[in-house]
């Protein structure tokens, strides 16, 4: 039976979303006030990234044998996302040298009201790569767990899993446990996508009537042009890399339509990790590959904040009549991409990163940040939308440089998805039985 549209998660998401920009435009005082359930509904995420990390990359590895994967999966990762990165930020770079979207403004910026954005640049310590690397070790385990930090449940993860391996019969039970604890917490996650629609309303009405579409008059041609970049980003340049893997980009974004409408909702690409998980495991992708190619990806490839880093600073500095002769704009790109590592999918973290950028670079004025302030909210939404684009393609790639992505379930499901089995998700259905963990192909 066909389920009706009014119970299909993102007419339900779309409907708020519509509903929470009218709040906002009508009555903004009111709109304000709904913060607390988009808030809500981003802690109610929060509260399980790190069980969901934790459980799948467990089962996901503990039945391999061989900590080399491990590390040839990450060496993958991570060479996609500093290439990707790369091309995102140097496309931001010439977009803005073409369009030059800060022309005109004319910004004095010791005139600047600096002091609307200290809050920001304090949080943007720039971190050695020394203190990066310890930041990822945990104090203690239950620390990890309790600041929720994905980096550090991921390692945390990754050492309990193998060692669980190399424990073979006798860990069998334990690998069971923690399978069978992920469809628990799977359960979880598809009883909290039932309230997405009641967050994203209250996110949208908080940003439209707090920031007034108003504000985005003046800006408007920073806006269009970071918008149109990053479309062109995600259909030209993704769209590519998916045709090489043997996928449409087009069906991709038909498949994850629900979690886009949650992540644009929210303005957080956190948001919606957990389901993007689950949704690129049904997708074909293995369960290792997706335990460690999506939270590392939400530190380390983060494509429209790349894109909106050089874009943004190469406005500032247009924007205060600050001349950047090339070999100034090559080592913006180059701070960028260490700067933009570690910045995660929570709204406003591509601010705080730009912050951390320019305050590397003294010839861009950090003042001039004061000028986009009032737009970030708007800007953050596409941020999140092209990094979790982003997220997903790197998964499936890597899944199939690997050997890991069932192809023909990839077409089926893309072509037309099968619908989620999950008890908590369809009381009615009969539950599917759990996959056997799944071992990383020799
Ligand atoms: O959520 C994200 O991925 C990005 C974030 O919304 C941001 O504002 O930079």
């Amino acid at each position: 039976m066909k389920t009706p549209f009014y119970k299909i998660l993102y007419v339900q998401v779309l409907f708020a979303i519509v509903c929470g920009i009218a709040l906002g435009i009508f009555y903004p005082a009111l709109g304000v006030d709904m913060k607390p359930l988009g808030d809500g509904f981003i802690k109610l995420i929060k509260m399980i990234i790190a069980p969901v990390i934790f459980c799948t990359v467990v089962a996901g590895i503990a039945g391999m044998q061989d900590m080399k994967k491990i590390g040839r999966v990450g060496g993958k990762a991570l060479l996609y996302f500093e290439v990707v990165s790369t091309v995102a930020l140097v496309i931001g770079l010439v977009v803005a040298n073409v369009v030059r979207p800060g022309d005109g403004f004319n910004a004095d910026p010791t005139k600047l009201d600096a002091s609307s954005i200290a809050a920001y640049t304090d949080k943007a310590k720039t971190q050695s790569t020394v203190e990066f690397v310890m930041n990822i070790i945990p104090n203690t385990v239950v620390d990890a767990f309790a600041k929720g930090d994905i980096l550090q449940v991921l390692l945390f993860a990754i050492l309990f899993g193998f060692a669980l391996s190399m424990l073979g019969e006798r860990g069998r039970p334990v690998t069971r446990l923690i399978d069978d604890m992920s469809h628990v917490i799977f359960g979880v996650v598809g009883i909290v996508m039932k309230v997405a629609p009641i967050g994203a309303f209250g996110a949208m009405a908080f940003t439209i009537g707090k920031f007034g579409l108003g504000s985005l008059l003046p800006l408007a041609k920073l806006m269009g042009s970071f918008y149109l970049t990053c479309a062109l980003f995600v259909f030209v340049v993704l769209g590519l890399i998916a045709r090489l893997t043997g996928f449409s980009i087009f069906r991709f974004i038909a498949y994850i339509k629900e979690e886009l409408l949650i992540v644009l909702g929210t303005s957080s690409s956190e948001s919606a990790l957990p389901a993007l998980m689950r949704k690129l495991e049904k997708l074909g992708c293995s369960k290792p590959v997706v335990g460690l190619v999506v939270p590392t990806g939400y530190s380390f490839n983060l494509d429209g904040t790349n894109i909106y880093m050089t874009m943004a600073a190469l406005f500032v500095a247009q924007a205060t009549n600050t001349d950047l002769s090339l070999g100034q704009q090559l080592t913006i790109l180059g701070v960028a991409m260490l700067t933009s590592k570690g910045a995660s999918g929570i709204t406003g973290a591509g601010f705080i990163t730009l912050a951390a950028t320019l305050a590397v670079v003294p010839t861009i004025p950090v003042a001039g940040m004061a000028l986009i302030l009032g737009i970030d909210r708007f800007m953050s939404e596409c941020r999140a939308l092209t990094n979790f684009v982003g997220n997903g393609v790197a998964t499936i790639v890597v899944s199939h440089w690997e050997k890991e992505l069932d192809h023909e379930r990839l077409q089926s499901e893309l072509k037309s998805p099968s619908p989620d089995v999950h008890p908590a998700l369809h009381p009615a259905q009969p539950t599917q039985p759990a996959q056997p963990v799944q071992p990383l192909a020799a």
